[in-house]
């Protein structure tokens, strides 16, 4: 099956998800489309971490999952890569490599059995490293790098690999609030050069500063969806987050606060 090309890039139906005792969703219902920008928000252990692999198709799942327009076991493993990348929490480095061999990566899924990276390859993940603030950095070994420059090398990785689905777990961990920005303004433009983007956030006012819609988790299996406007408020967050929080005026914009 060719890769699709609609716009329509993660439909979920009745979706039910789980790990060990945890319900992260229950009958969850999702479509997201080329510009969304979802951002998932709830308490430590609820399942975010879970849910996104399971939408990714790396965690079991009951119900409907479509990517890219059809059910994710119909695409080829391959196929499916280059249709959906995902960051995981916790970047694994048991053997050195250079910073610009843990980009290439990211390029794996579009190259044939046996191939070498081309210059394009290289080109590519040459400008997700400049994108990162990680000019230079491509012949460092990944295990000398701070937490903050490896958790951008593991998003430049992620950008290399140019998926029309992005599925973040966390990826503002370790960053300075400038490169949380630098982050997020990255793939507000990626979004809007046409893929979705899925981030799992626990800052309630950079989630809002970046997302177009919102996905809270509020443990066991219950969930709430939509447009940023029509989750966001304080007894929402106050409930899902575990601590009661209030609403400030910013200049006309919610900014909320722990009450
Ligand atoms: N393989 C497993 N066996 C047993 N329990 C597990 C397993 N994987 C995850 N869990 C538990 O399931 C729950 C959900 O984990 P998950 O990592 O999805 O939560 P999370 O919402 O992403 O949390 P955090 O905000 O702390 O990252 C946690 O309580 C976790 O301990």
């Amino acid at each position: 099956m060719s890769e699709a090309r609609t716009s329509m890039l993660l439909r979920a139906r009745r979706l039910d998800v789980g790990v060990a005792q945890v319900r992260a969703v229950s009958g969850l219902d999702l479509d997201l489309k080329a510009g969304d920008r979802l951002a998932i928000l709830g308490r430590n252990g609820v399942g975010k971490s879970t849910l996104l692999a399971a939408l990714a198709g790396l965690h079991p799942s009951q119900g409907e999952l479509e990517c890219g327009g059809a059910p994710l076991a119909r695409w080829s493993a391959r196929t499916l890569a280059q249709l959906r990348g995902w960051l995981p929490q916790h970047p694994d480095d048991p053997f050195a490599s250079s910073v610009e061999e843990a980009v290439l990566v990211g390029r794996h899924p579009w190259l044939e059995r046996f191939e070498w990276e081309s210059e394009d390859d290289l080109r590519i993940a040459a400008d997700a490293l400049a994108a990162m603030g990680l000019a230079g950095f491509a012949r460092r070994n990944v295990q000398t790098l701070s937490g903050g420059e490896r958790q951008r090398v593991s998003i430049a990785a992620l950008l290399a690999q140019t998926p029309r689905l992005y599925l973040l777990d966390e990826p503002l961990t370790h960053l300075d609030l400038a490169g949380q920005i630098a982050v997020l303004d990255h793939f507000r433009g990626v979004a809007d050069a046409g893929a979705a983007i899925v981030m799992v956030l626990h800052d309630i006012n950079l989630a809002l500063r970046w997302a177009s819609h919102l996905l809270i988790l509020f443990g066991d299996g219950a969930w709430q969806a939509g447009p940023v406007d029509e989750v966001a408020s304080a007894s929402v967050f106050g409930r899902a987050l575990g601590h009661p929080v209030r609403a400030l005026d910013d200049a006309g914009r919610p900014h909320f606060v722990p009450a």
